[in-house]
């Protein structure tokens, strides 16, 4: 699969549609539109309509074309859209014909962003941009992924390279010159001065919450609670289907039963655990060390009183957590604690205040960090090892001889900030020593 192959995919949903997009990018393109488009190739970015016509000169179907010249196209390469009658003959004609043709087959998945990246039209993090976009299903994740594919992170990653740059041809400059006079002082503190604020900004980038990466993937709740308490039931009036097995037996939830909802504008993944008690079958315990797990994992735990039941007193709450008294229907074998919210998952009370509280939680959370630097694990893993990074490169300046590790630090750094957005290249580095050198040298 070289570059010089020509791709085609259709670019629209599954048939039958209104109208099926193909589209094709590559050299082959020029090609096309001379052999199967009754009126030629039309001029860039101009919409013809045109009849279509296979090899064998049979008609395909009536459609809009419209082409793209490179370098001035999505792909950055030769494209050409093809707006045909969405019906699967026509597509299937379609793609036919055009992969008859020597030189161009059907895309693999990404392909054309993919191009669009190595043409330099995308970096990593826009390409991202794309794939989030395509794949969001609330606001929220369309909004945060079209920040990304406008180049968001980009800006963010730039300027830090910018400043780890400068601060690179600093200390090249005092390994150059290590003992002219009183040079250190003066020469460290513009360099310490750079790394602090990168490193602050990283520090407040990692320190998040994950907001980004729940806004994306889906924010995170567990009901925790003793065995019988109702938690499966609670989690089955959240789904509103019968999604956790609920009987009267103690114990009957192991494994972690997770349902996709969205609250607040927001995606959330409710976790059904396994009641937390102590426990000789080996299956169960396995159940509550999960239940623990997920329980220390989540944004958000929604303990589960049983109101019918003398319970222990629930597990570490955080501020955030919500504490519900449940089987308020049944007579009650307790007195609910403060702030418990009365529910029943058999009457339905209480829940639409449980879902707005879950709602009010998951909104002001994705809110509480204005435009998140961090959107995927990757992301993360990447600033938290340049973070180390420069760290080190701050504690080996504060050493005499520490120009050449705090340099290699900061190389370092510089090259886990550069693959998040897919660009390790040390030409920029190079050229910023160079810029910054000529003081006689
Ligand atoms: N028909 C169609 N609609 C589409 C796309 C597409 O490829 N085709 N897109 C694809 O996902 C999105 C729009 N994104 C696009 C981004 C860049 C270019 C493009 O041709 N860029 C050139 C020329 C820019 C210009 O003329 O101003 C370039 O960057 O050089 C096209 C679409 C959504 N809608
Ligand atoms: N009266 C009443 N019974 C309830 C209520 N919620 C649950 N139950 C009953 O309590 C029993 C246990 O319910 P589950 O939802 O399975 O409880 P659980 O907390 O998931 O239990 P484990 O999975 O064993 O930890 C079942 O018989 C339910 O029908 C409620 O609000 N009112
Ligand atoms: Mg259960």
């Amino acid at each position: 699969m070289g570059a010089q192959d020509t791709i085609c995919a259709l670019a629209s949903g599954p048939p039958p549609s209104a109208i099926a997009i193909i589209r094709i990018s590559g050299p082959a393109v020029a090609e096309v539109g001379k052999r199967f488009l009754a009126s030629g190739l039309p001029e860039p970015k101009r919409a013809s309509l045109t009849y279509i016509y296979d090899a064998s000169g049979e008609l395909i179907d009536q459609g809009i074309a419209l082409h793209a010249r490179a370098p001035h196209s999505y792909t950055g390469e030769d494209t050409l859209e093809l707006y045909l009658h969405g019906g699967p003959a026509v597509i299937d004609h379609a793609l036919r014909a055009l992969t008859s043709v020597s030189g161009i087959r059907l895309a693999e998945p990404g392909e054309f962003t993919r191009r669009a990246f190595e043409n330099g039209k995308l970096d990593l993090t826009e390409a991202e941009g794309v794939a989030d976009i395509i794949e969001a299903e609330t606001t929220a994740q369309k909004s945060q992924a079209l920040r990304q594919l406008g180049g968001g992170l980009t800006e963010i990653y730039d300027t830090w390279r910018e400043e780890l740059t400068g601060a690179l041809a600093l200390i090249e400059v005092m390994i150059d010159f290590p003992d002219e006079g009183d040079v250190p002082e003066d020469t460290v503190r513009p360099i310490l001065e750079r790394l602090a604020k990168v490193i602050a900004e990283i520090e407040t980038g990692l320190g998040d919450r994950g907001v980004g990466e729940r806004i994306r993937d889906g924010f995170r709740i567990a009901i925790v609670g003793p065995p019988n308490a109702g938690k499966s039931s609670i989690l089955n009036r959240l789904a509103r289907r019968e999604a956790a097995i609920v009987t009267d037996i103690a114990g009957t939830t192991r494994d972690i039963v997770e349902v996709r909802i969205i609250l607040g504008g927001q995606v959330v993944w409710i976790a059904d655990t396994a009641g937390l008690r102590e426990t000789e079958d080996v299956v169960e315990a396995e159940g509550v060390r999960r239940a623990r797990r997920a329980a220390a994992e989540a944004d958000l735990r929604i303990h589960v009183i049983d109101g019918a039941a003398p319970s222990p007193p629930p597990g570490p709450i955080e501020a955030q957590d919500i504490v519900i008294f449940n089987k308020a229907d049944a007579r009650p074998a307790i007195l609910p604690p403060d702030g418990a919210l009365p529910v029943s998952a058999v009457t339905g009370e209480g829940i639409d205040t449980l879902e707005s509280w879950i709602a009010g939680f998951v909104s002001q959370r994705a809110a509480s960090v204005e435009a998140p630097v961090i959107t995927r694990a990757r992301h993360r893993e990447k600033l938290a090892a340049g973070l180390a990074s420069l760290v080190s490169a701050r504690e080996a300046l504060a050493q005499d001889i520490g120009a050449e590790l705090a340099a290699e630090d900061v190389r370092m750094a510089l090259r886990q900030l550069s693959s998040v957005i897919g660009k390790v290249d040390v030409e920029d580095v190079l050229g910023a020593v160079f810029s910054k050198f000529c003081i006689g040298k």
